[in-house]
């Protein structure tokens, strides 16, 4: 979507950047240009990716670099670590993608204490840890950064058997609005994209595992009747985490084909054949007739 060298000479931290939808994002923001870190809680799975984007990059003209560096998000010390090597590598920080994550489906009375801790402390204290840490750099150093929250369409509707997953992804967002009124003085960005269900080993091994799987159909629900291309979120990703979108802030974009829309109260009557409404229709006629005193 953006032109070549649209990133040129920003670096991004990018948060589970070593897999799913994370590596899709950060080859593209590579390929307009940017230097990226990524980083997340396994030292191989990251090293192979960056040796994988920068073979990648190393086609092309005017591709970024990247950097590998091992992080859990919910330690301070490993984020500030992160921080420092990657302007020791690339000089700055202009960007932070938020998108670790923990999720998986489970009815909520089966859950344990450290069940629930497990998933809020990566998807919300790590979020804010990590924004923090930057956000403090930004100001001290006057750069106007970007932060980009990949939260989920359930952190505003709510959803069951993911409720850690909703009370973290709902906290986040809200620190996302919060935090663009308070720091728009210093010219950081904060914004967020609510992805619908785009296929992910690491999604869909938790959320969406057999039997589900053979059971039920997850674009049925969905208005265009696709689930999402990693490239429909990296051309958003991109474009909210440049200077094209400079006066966007403290917003959730919905990418999700209309999903949420179906929860509508007459959208399942998409259901209903030519032949029923017909006979719906003359139902509904006669009865308009009938309240004119017609009938
Ligand atoms: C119907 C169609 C649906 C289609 C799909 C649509 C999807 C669209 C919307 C999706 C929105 C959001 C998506 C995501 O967030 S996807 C990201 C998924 N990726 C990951 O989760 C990657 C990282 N995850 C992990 O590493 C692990 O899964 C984990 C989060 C559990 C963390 O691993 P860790 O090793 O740190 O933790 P433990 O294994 O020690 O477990 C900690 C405690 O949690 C308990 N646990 C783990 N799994 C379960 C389970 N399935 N049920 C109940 N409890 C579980 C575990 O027992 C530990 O607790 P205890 O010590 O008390 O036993
Ligand atoms: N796929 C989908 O349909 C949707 C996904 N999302 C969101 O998109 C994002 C990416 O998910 P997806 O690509 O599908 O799944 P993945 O499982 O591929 O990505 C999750 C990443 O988080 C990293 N991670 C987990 N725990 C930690 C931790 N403590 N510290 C640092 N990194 C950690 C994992 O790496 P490691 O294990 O090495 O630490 C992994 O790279 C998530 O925020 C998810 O909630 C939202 C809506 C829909």
């Amino acid at each position: 979507m953006l032109r070549d060298g649209a990133l040129n000479g920003k670096t991004i931290i990018v948060t589970g950047g070593g897999t799913g939808l994370g590596k899709s994002i950060s080859r593209y923001l590579i390929q307009l240009g940017a230097n990226v870190t990524i980083c997340s809680r396994r030292q191989a799975v990251i090293d192979e990716t960056a040796r994988e984007l920068t073979e990648e990059a190393s086609q092309l003209t005017g591709a970024g670099q990247v950097l590998a560096v091992a992080c859990d998000v919910r330690n301070p010390e490993q984020i500030e670590n992160v921080m420092a090597e990657t302007i020791a590598r690339f000089g700055q920080i202009d960007g932070l993608l938020n998108n670790s994550a923990g999720n998986f489906i489970s009815p909520t009375e089966r859950l344990s204490y450290k069940a629930f801790d497990t998933i809020v402390d990566i998807v919300l204290r790590g979020t804010y840890y990590f924004t923090l840490a930057v956000g403090k750099y930004w100001i001290d150093n006057n750069i106007k950064g970007t932060v980009l929250n990949i939260s989920t369409t359930y952190a505003t509707t709510g959803s069951g058997y993911v409720v850690p997953s909703a009370v973290a992804k709902g906290g986040a967002l809200i620190m996302t609005k919060s935090l663009a009124a308070e720091w728009g003085k210093y010219g950081i960005r904060l914004n967020a994209i609510a992805p619908g269900p785009f296929p992910t080993k690491g999604a869909w091994d938790r959320l969406f595992p057999e039997p589900l799987a053979s059971m039920m159909d997850p674009t049925s629900r969905i208005p265009l009747k696709r689930v999402g291309e990693h490239g429909e979120l990296a051309n958003l990703a991109a474009f909210l985490l440049s200077d094209y979108s400079g006066y966007i802030t403290g917003e959730s974009i919905t990418i999700d084909g209309g999903e949420v829309l179906a929860a509508g109260e007459f959208s399942h009557l998409e259901k209903v054949t030519n032949d029923q409404w017909d006979m719906i229709e003359q139902t509904i006629k006669q009865a308009n007739k009938a309240s004119k005193g017609q009938a």
